[in-house]
């Protein structure tokens, strides 16, 4: 654990931005906070970061980080950018690595690492606003990770950013993950979040309504169901239910106690020419969906 939230809430007048959330952060993981927008994330990042005061709870950073400068030990990417533009891309990057704490040496070190990562040499000594919208992204990008703190927390950070810039980032990102660095990300897309957090932290309303290891939420919500491809429509079978058939893949549940070796063995009795036969995995923009409505519905 690097990071535990213990029944922390926040309101703003009569609002309870944030009800009474707790969970931890593992550390070398990547956990994506997802929810609808006024869901609270900003506002639990914000109470993660010292910058608000939670009503209720604790926000602790593991026993070996020492928690009195805890925004030493965190990088953060805000949700709302604050760059000084008037300044030039390495000075400002070589800035941000000393507040954290970094010697002259380790700093210049950091910095020519991350801007040659990022493809961002060439524009070392421009002034940020002469910067495109995506490489001022990553400019801010690097800022929040240029010390190569223990925990990260990047809201958004493919924000404004074309595919090819994406990859850039969520390699280093994940780069930055096997080193060891925990990451918290916070992102409203859903297919990033799916290919790379290892845990997700689902809100809606202030509330954490779903949280678990990637897979294994993944795994709960897409059930007993498998894609089955064949050259023609699949008959019926007591085996199993066909939830939709598109092109050449069936999409079938299976019926409670049948196992994929028995349904194969029926395939290859009943003469079905089987092509592929895969578990269906839901995708994460669907178990968001379901949940968030769940939750509203309630
Ligand atoms: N300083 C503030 N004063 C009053 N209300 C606030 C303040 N900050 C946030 N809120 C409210 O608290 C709720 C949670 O907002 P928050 O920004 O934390 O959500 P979020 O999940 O980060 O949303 P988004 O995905 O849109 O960034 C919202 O209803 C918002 O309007």
């Amino acid at each position: 654990m690097i990071l535990s939230v213990d029944g922390v809430s926040k309101s703003f007048g009569s609002l309870k931005a944030v009800n009474n959330v707790s969970f931890e952060i593992k550390k070398g993981r990547i956990c994506g906070f997802l929810g609808p927008n006024g869901a609270g994330k900003t506002t639990l990042i914000r109470m993660i970061m010292d910058i608000y005061t939670p009503d209720q709870g604790r926000v602790t950073l593991a026993p070996d980080l020492t928690d009195h400068d805890r925004k030493n030990q965190i990088g953060y990417l805000p949700e709302v950018r604050g760059l000084y533009t008037k300044a030039k891309v390495r000075e400002t990057l070589l800035y941000f690595a000393r507040l954290k704490g970094l010697s002259k040496q380790k700093s210049v070190e950091h910095t020519d690492f991350f801007l040659e990562r990022l493809h961002m040499q060439d524009v070392a000594n421009q002034k940020i606003e002469k910067l495109s919208k995506g490489n001022q992204q990553k400019i801010q990008v690097i800022a929040a990770m240029v010390a190569k703190p223990p925990l990260l927390i990047l809201d958004e950070p493919f924000s404004g950013l074309d595919p090819v810039n994406i990859k850039m980032v969520s390699d280093l990102i994940t780069e930055l993950c096997a080193e060891g660095v925990s990451i918290v990300l916070s992102t409203h897309q859903m297919n990033q979040a799916e290919t790379f957090c290892h845990d997700i932290l689902l809100f809606n309303k202030g509330t954490l309504i779903l949280s678990g290891e990637m897979g294994a939420v993944i795994e709960q919500f897409s059930g007993n169901v498998l894609m089955l491809e064949t050259s023609d429509e699949i008959p019926p079978s007591p085996l199993y239910r066909l939830i939709g058939r598109e092109g050449k893949v069936s999409r079938i549940e299976l019926a409670e106690d049948i196992t994929v070796q028995a349904l194969l063995h029926w395939l290859v009795w009943s003469g079905v020419d089987t092509h592929s036969l895969q578990p269906y995995r839901v995708p994460l923009s669907d178990i968001f969906i379901q949940e968030v409505s769940r939750h509203e519905t309630r």
